[in-house]
């Protein structure tokens, strides 16, 4: 690194100093926190993603600002790859260690040991392409001034350059960032054209008379996808929609709103109400990454909702790609003859009835540890991958050479043949359905397109399977680390003796089953359990939770 390269760090890191005893780590979802002490975090995480981008040939880094569903006054930071996934976990040591530097010069010289343990070349080769960071935000007040800190770090790194996206949902940054990289057309209009062309070509290919439009309700959690979805309406036909919580009524951002408190407390967000029974609801989390449904079954069901998560999404999805492989013939379904790969991806959350179905519809189920970045990871291992954690984050992803093979049997086949009709379905979803990152937007339009082309309504897709009962318990105790668990995150390894102990307590519930993991984004240690009744859930939740509070309290 040369002199001109160093003093710009040391300039710009003396501007905004880091908050005395801040100690923060990237986490599950970047770093989050109260936004008032993240100035220094944002503007060292834009230093970060400018080296990414030069790491990787100067190609195009994301980074949104955004605390999702946490409290308003916080916010946060997350980095998009060129592919559109989540920051590569090889770098994430390095984003702890800057973020948590204490002072300019061991900033520098962080960056300095890292610039050079990476090989990259930095400050040098002027003629050379700098670095490129395309930034988001969402609609908290924070998001703009997070964002000009971010612009700093950005540009503190000479010759690179920094370009405001405006307010986006996350993964409409994640998408914007693959398809610049691909050298696709990149802009938010991009984005809403290829969800409706996609989305309409699905609707044109639904089997006659089945189409019966009913209303849909929208929550948008007083967040950015409220607003994005009621942008693009005008482009959606076969929609009848009701945007609520938006935002712009007075309502606070995930304040008795959204996905998380929909998906959580199993009640009606605010702005929703009896008047409401029987009709089809959508969540969208506050950065519109998360979706659920749900509906107020009958006018005596009070407040409570028939939710439909992020497993009924995944089983949706599952019975309609089988459904096309089906139709394209077993023997014939694949690439060279094979049988397509189709797999889905769980985590230890998932509900225990949505994975006796999905496996009860012959589908190869995986399971990947909690947090997207596994779960893409492993869904990127099939022909075509559909993952979602319960919560309502997920996709379907094609891979590269799957698509390749349909778009080609798609041009072979005779046009109007079921065969063709059901590729160019598989190959209007990997359109439609965010390739980079689990996408609100994308996964609703999903999901209503299959309801039209099933004819089904809300009730009758949530007849798929009962869940069975559960609930999780956050417990706080001094060091949640102390908790490590095996791969899948199903059985605890230490504290030693623990799981015995959890085991038994299993043993006396019928269809019992319960995990405990140290959470990536809360200081807690989670206790999640099901069972046959809501009762025995309750009671072996509260059993395993006694049990983390007399081993680690
Ligand atoms: C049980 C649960 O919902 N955990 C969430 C939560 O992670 P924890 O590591 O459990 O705190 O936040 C993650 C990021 O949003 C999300 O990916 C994950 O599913
Ligand atoms: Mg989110």
């Amino acid at each position: 690194m040369d002199q001109s390269q160093i003093a710009s760090l040391l300039n710009s890191s003396e501007l905004i100093p880091i908050p005395e005893g801040l100690k923060l780590s990237y986490g599950t979802a970047g770093f989050r926190g109260d936004a008032k002490l993240l100035e220094s975090t944002v503007y060292r995480v834009g230093i970060l993603s400018a080296l990414r981008s030069l790491k990787l040939g100067s190609a195009t880094i994301g980074l949104m600002i955004t605390a999702s569903h946490n409290q308003v006054s916080d916010n946060g930071i997350k980095v998009s790859d060129p592919s559109g996934g989540m920051l590569s976990q090889e770098w994430e040591p390095f984003a702890d260690q800057i973020a948590n530097a204490s002072s300019p010069g061991e900033l520098v010289s962080l960056i300095r040991e890292f610039v050079e343990k990476e090989e990259i070349a930095i400050g040098e080769e002027k003629k050379k392409k700098g670095a490129e960071v395309w930034l988001g935000r969402d609609t908290r007040p924070s998001g703009e001034s997070l964002l000009r800190a971010a612009e700093i770090g950005v540009s503190s790194v000479l010759g690179s350059v920094a370009i405001d996206m405006g307010i986006l949902t996350t993964p409409q940054l994640h998408w914007m960032v693959r398809a610049k990289n691909k050298g696709l057309g990149a802009t938010e209009n991009d984005y809403f054209e290829n969800l409706s062309t996609s989305f309409k070509c699905l609707i044109d290919l639904i089997p006659n008379n089945k189409v019966e439009i009913s209303k849909l309700l929208v929550d948008g959690a007083n967040g950015v996808g409220g607003q994005k979805i009621e942008e693009m309406r005008g482009s959606l036909s076969n929609l009848d929609l009701e945007i609520r919580n938006t935002g712009r009524e007075g309502g606070v951002l995930n304040e008795g709103v959204g996905a998380d408190f929909v998906q959580k407390e199993k009640v009606v967000p605010l702005g929703f109400g009896l008047s409401d029974v029987g009709v089809r609801c959508a969540s969208f989390d506050g950065d519109a990454d998360r979706l659920v449904y749900f509906y107020i079954p009958s006018v005596s069901s009070g407040n409570k909702v028939e939710l439909l998560d992020g497993d009924k999404i995944l089983s949706l999805f599952a019975l309609f790609i089988k459904e096309q492989l089906n139709t394209l013939g077993d023997g014939d379904g694949g690439k060279e003859g094979k049988k397509s790969r189709l797999g889905v991806v769980q985590t230890a959350y998932a509900n225990g009835a949505s994975t006796d179905y999905l496996k009860q519809l012959g589908l190869d189920v995986a399971f990947a540890k909690t947090g997207v970045k596994h779960l893409h990871e492993k869904a990127a291992e099939f022909d075509i991958g559909i993952y979602f954690e319960a919560n309502g984050h997920g996709t379907v992803l094609f891979s590269e050479s799957y698509i390749t093979w349909l778009v080609a049997k798609q041009k072979e086949l005779t046009q109007g043949s079921e065969e063709h009709k059901a590729v160019s379905r598989l190959v209007a979803v990997s359109n439609l359905i965010n390739q980079a990152v689990g996408d609100a937007l994308s996964g609703l339009l999903l999901v209503e397109v299959i309801l039209q082309h099933m004819g089904w309504s809300v009730e009758k897709w949530n007849e798929l399977y009962e869940d069975l009962p559960s609930r999780q318990i956050k417990v706080e105790v001094p060091d949640r680390t102390a908790v490590v668990t095996t791969s899948e995150e199903t059985e605890a390894l230490k504290p030693l003796g623990i799981q015995d102990g959890i085991n038994a307590e299993i043993e006396k519930y019928t269809r019992g089953r319960a995990f405990i993991r140290p959470s990536g984004t809360e200081d807690v240690v989670r206790v999640y359990a099901e069972a046959s009744t809501q009762e025995d859930a309750d009671s072996l939740a509260n059993s395993v939770a006694q049990l983390v509070k007399s081993f680690l309290g």
